[in-house]
């Protein structure tokens, strides 16, 4: 990790001496952003559908979960220069802290480099709105490498991303302490995406009627975010439940075929649309790989080596209740919670659902 910091220092200091030479502009899209908003006479930022992510992320995340009508108003595509398909923005309100939208640990390992903070001129990030952080701060993030992010968050969240075990599944999540059955670890933080859950967009060609109106939590990169979204959620189908709370949509993500509930829902106040919260790629609890056999031919994976690698994690409560209960903003919503002991340097392995078409897994 030292080695790490070091190289990202020096990487900063050259971020700094680019944004000073008026090489960025990252700033200033913000700030456009924020002059579209204004300009288009949407209600102040206050008034815009709040949805509290506070104790989901440990630190806090408040979002501004914008209507699509406000969305229209905005003109977004043009605005923030995506594609006319699919539009997204994601928003940290004034007078919120910059912390709290950020991952506790990815926020720490920033502010722990030393002379960052005085290379780029920023001593209060915590308490600054994140369109009025100084160029080389928000350069920092733009241009971060998702590895080093990802990096900090593992080891917030005492775990390590590695090489993984399963032969061609790529990077996955290794303990780094002990970890006893039942606790509740690594949260799930990221993405905002909404659906328009019409029949039409239940159809055929489902995937292309997605929208995806949250952004990366402290990332600026449209098309980065767009893209990782796209990856996850095109493999999936939802399935609403409108009933048991007037005024809300609860949804939750459903393999068609199987009729499985995958992944967790959510309530907003618009009956249009359902939130998902799609892992951050930097977010570690999104990097645990699920064991069952990798069938990529060529691969190198056996059917005794895949046997030997358990699910030992789940989703926190893979049932929500079906009732007015169920709170979105709960902290263990979505977390990862251990259902077998793993000891210091196992790597965490976690059932994706059967059916899931993501993987060319085995259907155990
Ligand atoms: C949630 S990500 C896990 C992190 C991923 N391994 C990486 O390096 O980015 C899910 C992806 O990991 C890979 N993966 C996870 N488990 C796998 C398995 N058992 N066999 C093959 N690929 C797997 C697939 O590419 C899948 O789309």
């Amino acid at each position: 990790m030292s080695a790490l910091l070091t190289t990202w220092r020096a990487w900063f200091g050259v971020f700094v001496e680019w944004e000073r030479a008026g090489g960025g502009g990252v700033t200033a899209r913000y700030r456009h952003v924020r002059r579209v908003i204004q300009g288009a006479g949407v209600a102040p930022a206050a008034e815009l559908t709040p949805l509290s992510w506070r104790r989901l992320l440990g630190g806090g995340c408040p979002l501004f979960l914008l209507s699509q009508s406000d969305l229209a108003r905005l003109k977004l595509p043009s605005a923030l220069g995506a594609t006319s398909r699919t539009s997204m923005l994601w928003k940290q309100p004034p007078n919120f802290p910059t912390h709290t939208c950020v991952s506790n640990s990815v926020m720490n390992a920033l502010l722990g480099m030393d002379g960052m903070r005085a290379a780029s001129g920023y001593k209060n990030l915590y308490d600054t709105p994140v369109y009025e952080w100084p160029a080389a701060a928000v350069t920092f993030f733009d241009h971060a490498v998702d590895f080093f992010l990802l990096e900090a968050d593992a080891e917030g969240d005492n775990v390590q991303v590695g090489s993984s075990t399963v032969p061609g599944a790529g990077r996955g999540v290794f303990a780094r302490r002990l970890f006893e059955a039942g606790e509740k670890i690594l949260p799930f933080w990221g993405t905002l995406v909404y659906e328009d859950l019409s029949v039409a967009a239940l159809s055929k060609d489902a995937a292309e009627k997605h929208r995806v109106y949250g952004s990366g939590v402290s990332s600026t990169s449209a098309t980065r975010w767009l893209q990782t979204s796209a990856e996850v959620i095109t493999s999936q189908r939802f399935w609403s439940k409108r009933h048991w709370h007037p005024g809300h949509t609860s949804v939750a993500s459903i393999d068609v075929a199987t009729k499985h509930c995958q992944y967790h829902c959510s309530c907003v106040k618009d009956e249009e649309y359902i939130v998902w919260l799609v892992p951050s790629t930097r977010c570690a609890a999104g990097m645990v790989n699920d064991g069952r056999l990798n069938k990529t031919p060529g691969c190198g994976d056996t059917e005794a080596e895949a046997a030997k690698r358990m699910p030992n994690v789940k989703l926190g409560p893979r049932k929500f209740p079906v009732d007015s209960t169920f709170d979105i903003t709960r902290a263990d919503v979505v977390h990862l919670v251990v259902t077998i002991t793993i000891t210091v340097g196992e790597e965490l392995y976690l059932h994706y659902g059967v059916g899931h078409t993501a993987l060319r897994v085995s259907a155990v």
